[in-house]
């Protein structure tokens, strides 16, 4: 079986790849940086070291490709392909987008074989997202063909790997837990046989739990510790004043999705434990500049801070305290080499603070969120 898979970086070499080898797949990785398409090509294999685990798994039968100097290689590939996943990151999905919509036309020209196409973003609907841009050039004939035969599950992916330094560049470091939640709704002809993939029918209750647990209480600890100096996650859970806004952003979310979803609630503490640990992780040092990259990403609308905020006042029916202040905090999250923490910092001193939210999260003027943001600001 063959994959193509968009993104060579950490969650498409440490998570994606090493599944879709377990399941026996070839898997050829487009992606734009050079040194790891050679590398790739050089080896053929690389180590995915699980991080306090004393276990590191070989991933075989991988190679690289360009996605701009290899553009037809892509298209043969992705001709053959039996599945196609992308970790990209949601703003390099309508970058992909033109690619793969070039190389699904050459196909459904060709052959009548359905193939799927997940993208494991952190995001709600990241494959939709992607569907949408690749049906932008598409004519009438061309959108129901491509109905027919492509199918776009949306999906959750969970496992921390943090930015990577070692000899080796293709060698990636990973905790040991992963999920991968795939809904069904989508897909087109036999679901993807990857061991590890859990398919449901519905994937929202799943993908705002990721969302809003994992992804939430990470920004918080991003945002927060380096507001109080820290340079990792880990340290920023050994801060007891840091843990302690964590642990509270965690409620506000947990008492939307156990309301929403009629979760246990004991259950979903259990969850929230699990997800503490996994951040405190001594065998991992995830840079708080990694977990709080994209300011403005996460501060949008549908994203980890600002929709589960807004839920909160309606779902709950009172002021949701910490995740204002989480919510603060990013916006004063200032990384040089982050270009959109610039961005954001711009517009801050531009049109002020506020101004900014309510651009960036689309917030009304009377959003009673805003007031609450702005006891915690600077
Ligand atoms: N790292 C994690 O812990 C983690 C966990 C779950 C989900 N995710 C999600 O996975 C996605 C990727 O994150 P990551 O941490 O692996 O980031 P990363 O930066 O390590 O990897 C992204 C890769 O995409 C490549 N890329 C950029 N532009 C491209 C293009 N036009 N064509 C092909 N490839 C291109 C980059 O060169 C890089 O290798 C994000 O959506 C992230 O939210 C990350
Ligand atoms: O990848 P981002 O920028 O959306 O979020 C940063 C981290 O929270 C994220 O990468 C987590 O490590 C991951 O989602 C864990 O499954």
């Amino acid at each position: 079986m063959r994959a193509v898979h968009f993104g060579a970086g950490n969650i498409g070499r440490g998570f994606i790849g090493a599944l879709l080898d377990q399941a026996g797949y070839e898997t050829v990785f487009v992606d734009v940086n050079d040194q790891l398409i050679e590398a790739l090509n050089d080896k053929k294999a690389y180590n995915v070291i699980l991080a306090g685990a004393n276990e590191t798994l070989n991933v075989q039968n991988v190679s690289g490709l360009n996605s701009k100097q290899d553009e037809e290689k892509v298209i043969e590939a992705i001709k053959e392909a039996d599945l196609i996943t992308t970790a990209v990151g949601p703003h390099i999905l309508p970058m992909i987008a033109p690619l793969l919509a070039k190389a699904l036309k050459e196909r459904t020209d060709r052959s009548s074989s359905p193939v799927n196409v997940i993208a494991c973003e952190n995001m709600i609907g990241g494959s939709s997202l992607l569907e949408n841009h690749v049906y932008e050039g598409l004519t009438n004939d061309e959108k129901s063909q491509f109905k027919r035969l492509i199918g776009f599950p949306n999906a959750a992916v969970d496992r921390i790997v943090p930015d990577q330094n070692h000899e080796d560049p293709l060698t990636v470091e990973v905790e040991p837990f992963y999920e991968w939640v795939v809904e069904t709704t989508n897909i087109i002809g036999d679901q993807p046989e990857v061991n590890g993939i859990t398919y449901v029918d519905d994937l929202t209750p799943f993908i705002e739990r990721k969302l809003f647990t994992v992804n939430t209480g990470h920004a918080a600890a991003a945002y927060l510790g380096r507001k109080h100096g820290h340079q990792t996650i880990q340290e920023a859970m050994e801060d007891k004043v840091v843990l302690e806004k964590i642990q509270g952003t965690l409620e506000e979310t947990g008492a939307i999705l156990i309301e929403k979803y009629e979760f246990k609630p004991e259950d979903h503490q259990a969850y929230q434990a699990k997800i503490l640990e996994r951040f405190s992780n001594p065998s991992l040092t995830d840079e708080v500049t990694r977990v709080g990259r994209g300011p403005k990403r996460k501060l949008g609308p549908q994203d980890r801070l600002i929709r589960p905020a807004v839920e909160y006042f309606d779902w709950v029916g009172s002021e949701p305290v910490y995740l204002a202040e989480v919510i603060a905090a990013a916006l004063e999250f200032n990384d040089p080499n982050d270009e959109e923490s610039q961005e954001v910092q711009i517009s801050n001193e531009k049109y002020g603070p506020l101004e900014t939210l309510k651009k960036i999260a689309d917030l009304s003027d009377s959003h009673p969120i805003l007031n609450l943001v702005e006891k915690h600001l600077n």
